[in-house]
């Protein structure tokens, strides 16, 4: 019997703030920020007294604004219907809340008359003096626009006013560890880490959360959580789409840059850290970036051992025909950017040490997966194969963060009658039979932190560092990807390159 309990946990009344989104008319505002503002707003998380300031280059008016927040959030948010005419009645609140302020994030002059608009009496001081800033513009822009901010900071901080001043940022934190760091150091040169939340959206998933609720609420799984019982940990994000019209941004990134560096690096160190010493965001983050400090290539080895790159192929995804990486539009006809990427790991530590994890991420794949799987050692003595009776069982404990969240883990029991035989079985829990309705948005839930002050949920400047710090040696190799076919789960050489004895 599943019991559901009522949520004890205190729920915190976000303050008023004025929410201030740089890069407005981007491709991120209208898919994820707008639509999580108006799932917040529906739900009353959010202060009834906060306003909205979209900021980008072009001239437009709050009303064209809104116009375009309304289709965005109509394309890519469940709670607007297809017809305008059943528009629910919140919508005319929270478009009253929007309001567009152009500005060239290139001109001084600009953020000055910005400064001057927030000041005014009828903007900040009806939210108490709070500002959060996001910065949800091209990474280029990240500096020019923190120092603007820091130019006029002053300004804002000798209004008299006694809020607070935070800063959202999107990743990608740096393309290396040296630009990671130059970032850092703006950032910090104007903001305190603690303003501070660099926003890993797969830190917003549900079931990325229930890593630490599944090890750490539950006995009985925290306790075969190492090396004692475990022989290897999988962490895998396969996806079916390409690279969506990116040609441009993912022929510097590649999927090392894109997916790896953080959001495998963040359900690495979820899964593999040691237990908190309390929840709170500094505690957790200590113990993540202690497992980042421990990381090394699979038993210490070269990087290049460790690591097989992959770039899709022409093939074929969910029986739809598909074009090859190089034929993508922005990608260089010969490019050896790495869609795919499969790397051994260590974590040289008293938990971890000698198990390999294995982390792959790859594009064009024959199915949506994000999964994290930990196979368990085989007993010491085989005794039903000694006794004659065919016996495979492993045990495999498997996280299924999406599509379909769940847990599941496997074992074997005896068939009935004889001789004796063994089968696999499955103990399963999926989400969706207990909770029906679709799990919050992750940027919702981020959003919702920032505006409470919550940083569990963001990586901390440290995290990043060692994040990259890591990955240095594996971006300046040779990347000679070998081909996949879309459609195909990565290259074939794959296997060759996992077959570690898991005994
Ligand atoms: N898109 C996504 O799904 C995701 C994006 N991200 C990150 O979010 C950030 C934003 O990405 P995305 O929304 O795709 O970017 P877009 O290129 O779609 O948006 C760029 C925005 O910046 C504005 N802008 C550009 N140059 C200037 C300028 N000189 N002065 C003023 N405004 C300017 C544009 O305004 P205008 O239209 O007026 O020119 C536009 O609003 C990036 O860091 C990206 O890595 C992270 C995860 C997912
Ligand atoms: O940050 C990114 O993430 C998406 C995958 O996100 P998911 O929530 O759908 O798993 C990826 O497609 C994109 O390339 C990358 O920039």
């Amino acid at each position: 019997m599943i019991r559901i309990e009522p949520n004890m946990a205190a729920h915190h009344e976000p303050p008023p703030l004025i929410f201030v989104i740089f890069g407005a008319s981007g491709d991120l505002t209208h898919r994820k920020l707008l639509p999580a503002l108006y799932e917040l707003h529906r739900k009353g998380d959010i202060h009834p007294k906060t306003r909205i300031i979209g900021v980008a280059r072009k001239d437009k008016s709050s009303q064209g604004f809104r116009k375009e927040a309304v289709d965005g959030i109509r394309s890519f948010s469940r709670h607007l219907p297809e017809d305008p005419k059943d528009d629910p009645e919140d919508l005319k609140a929270f478009l009253e809340r929007i309001h567009y302020f152009p500005l060239s994030f290139e001109r001084s002059d600009d953020f000055d008359r910005l400064a001057e608009y927030l000041l005014d009496p009828e903007i900040l001081k009806v939210v108490n003096g709070n500002i959060l800033f996001y910065l949800a513009t091209p990474p280029a822009f990240f500096i020019p626009i923190v120092e603007q901010i820091g130019r006029i900071r002053p300004r804002l901080d000798s209004s008299g006013r006694n809020g607070f001043t935070r800063l959202v940022i999107e990743k990608p934190f740096g393309h290396d560890l040296p630009s990671a760091k130059a970032l850092n150091k703006s950032v910090l040169s104007v903001f305190r880490e603690e303003e501070v939340h660099r926003i890993d959206h797969y830190l917003g998933k549900e079931t990325v959360q229930n890593i630490l609720i599944l090890r750490l609420a539950n006995p009985v799984f925290g306790a075969l959580w190492s090396r004692d019982v475990i022989s290897c940990v999988e962490i895998r994000v396969f996806e079916t789409i390409g690279i969506e019209g990116r040609g441009a941004y993912f022929e510097k990134a590649g999927i090392l840059r894109d997916m790896v560096q953080n959001h495998l690096f963040q359900l690495l160190t979820l899964t593999a850290m040691e237990p908190p010493v309390s929840f709170d965001a500094d505690s957790i983050r200590d113990e993540k970036v202690k497992v980042l400090r421990a990381l090394v290539p699979w038993k210490g080895g070269a990087p290049s051992e460790s690591i097989l790159f992959g770039q899709y192929a022409e093939g074929g995804v969910l029986d739809e025909p598909v074009m090859a990486y190089r034929q993508e539009k922005g990608v260089e006809a010969g490019s050896v950017v790495e869609t795919y990427a499969a790397m051994k790991v260590e974590i040289q530590n008293m938990r971890w040490a000698g198990v390999p994890f294995h982390l792959v991420a790859g594009k064009r794949m024959s199915r949506k997966a994000t999964e994290i799987v930990l196979h368990y050692r085989k007993p010491p003595v085989a005794l039903f194969r000694l006794a004659g009776c065919h016996d495979d069982t492993e045990n495999v404990l498997t996280l299924s963060i999406q599509p379909n969240e769940g847990i599941s883990l496997r074992f074997g029991i005896k068939r009935p009658g004889s001789p004796l035989r063994i089968d696999q079985a499955d103990l399963t829990f999926a989400y969706n039979q207990i909770y029906p309705d679709d799990p919050p948005e992750a940027y919702s839930r981020l959003i919702y932190d920032v505006m409470i002050g919550d940083a569990t949920l963001f990586a901390r400047n440290d995290e990043v560092e060692k994040a990259w710090a890591f990955m240095e040696a594996f971006l300046s190799l040779n990347r000679d990807p070998k081909l996949y076919p879309a459609g195909a789960d990565g290259p074939q050489e794959v296997v060759d390159f996992f077959s570690i004895d898991l005994s």
